[in-house]
């Protein structure tokens, strides 16, 4: 992947789609903050609605300029996503039809689709090659498939969808139920989709010196089977079920860092993005699935290699395999 150095850029242009909903709302105050890029790197918010949210749009811009940021160099309203795309450096793609109750990833899916599709379309007639994009609008994996898809001028290695939010979660729950800081526990991976069929896992996870047995200092299998991996698979569901409304203040804290550590680095450690599947751990190539990944500086990344699989892995990483293959058909036949 192209390189980009963030500190060299005078103004850092960045998208968000959506910027009027739940999600928008909580995020552009953070990236106007500094939380997403960095100190001392200024930024222009170009900001993407559909024409009935203009209005409710403005008012975002409003508060925007009352929250005077010292960073946010210039707020663009706009319902056309191919004037925002124009030499746009990071693309955030949160804009999307939100899941009701009772509805099927089908449903979703071909709500989404065309969506997805235009917005692809234009960024590959305006965008740059080098552009960063995270597609948070569900369905996430597949929604960054089908954009690629439309636009062959950017490098798929720049296109990734949002699992952060779920890797955050299972972090937060491991050191919840050890009784430790989050800062102490490192190494945990979601494999796959951003959907109930997701791993989130804990083989490789190194909990401030406990690294072996973790899954036994966990809880053993059958509390990871029985508990911890479907409460981190319906955390979302779980959320929509107490708030009447999906995740948005934690989802917007995982796209910063998502993108900080994109942009900045994980150093030793790794993170998990859904990336495009290369092979690894016998993924193959044609789907957008979670994976163990360290960024290095500057914006390029590797899918981390060598982690512990065993068979207990394989069953749950097949599994959420299997539904982006199904979800890969749906939107091919949609499109
Ligand atoms: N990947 C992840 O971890 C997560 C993903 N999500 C997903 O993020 C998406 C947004 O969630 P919320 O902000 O809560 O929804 P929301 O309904 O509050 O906001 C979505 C916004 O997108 C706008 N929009 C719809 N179509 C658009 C288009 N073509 N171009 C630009 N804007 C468009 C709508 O007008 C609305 O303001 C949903 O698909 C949700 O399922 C939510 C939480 C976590
Ligand atoms: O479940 C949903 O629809 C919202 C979401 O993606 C999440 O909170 O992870």
């Amino acid at each position: 992947m192209d390189g980009m150095d963030i500190g060299s850029k005078g103004v850092v242009r960045v998208v968000v789609t959506g910027a009027a909903g739940q999600i928008g709302y909580s995020l552009v105050p953070l990236i106007a903050g500094g939380k997403m890029l960095g100190p001392g790197v200024k930024v222009e918010l170009r900001l993407v609605e559909i024409p009935p949210a203009m209005g409710a749009l403005e008012g975002v811009k409003m508060e925007l300029e009352d929250c005077a940021f010292p960073l946010l160099d210039k707020v663009v309203c706009t319902s056309d996503a191919a004037e925002a795309f124009v030499d746009v450096d990071i693309c955030i793609l949160v804009g999307a039809f939100p899941r009701k109750a009772g509805m099927e990833r089908k449903d979703l899916l071909a709500k989404n689709a065309a969506i997805f599709k235009a917005q692809g379309e234009a960024l590959n007639s305006v965008a740059s090659p080098n552009v960063k994009v995270v597609v948070v609008g569900n369905p996430a994996n597949t929604n960054a498939l089908i954009l690629s898809t439309f636009a062959p001028n950017v490098p798929k290695s720049n296109i990734t969808a949002l699992t952060r939010l779920d890797h955050n979660r299972l972090k937060a729950m491991v050191a919840l139920k050890l009784d430790k800081n989050v800062t102490y526990v490192d190494g945990a991976v979601i494999w796959g989709n951003h959907s109930a069929t997701q791993f989130p896992d804990v083989l490789n996870c190194k909990v401030d010196g406990i690294s072996d047995p973790i899954r036994e200092a966990v809880g053993g299998e059958a509390y990871l089977r029985d508990e911890l991996i479907p409460k981190i698979q319906k955390r979302g569901a779980a959320i929509i079920a107490a708030r009447g409304l999906s995740s948005a203040m934690s989802a917007a804290n995982a796209i910063c860092d998502h993108m900080n550590d994109w942009l900045h680095g994980t150093g030793d450690k790794y993170v998990s993005m859904a990336v495009f599947a290369d092979g690894s751990y016998g993924i193959s190539e044609g789907i957008v699935y979670s994976m163990p990944v360290r960024t290095m500086k500057g914006g390029s990344y590797e899918i981390v290699q060598g982690l512990t699989v065993d068979a207990f892995s394989q069953e749950y990483m097949k599994a959420t395999e299997a539904e982006l293959r199904a979800e890969r058909e749906d939107a091919l036949s949609i499109l």
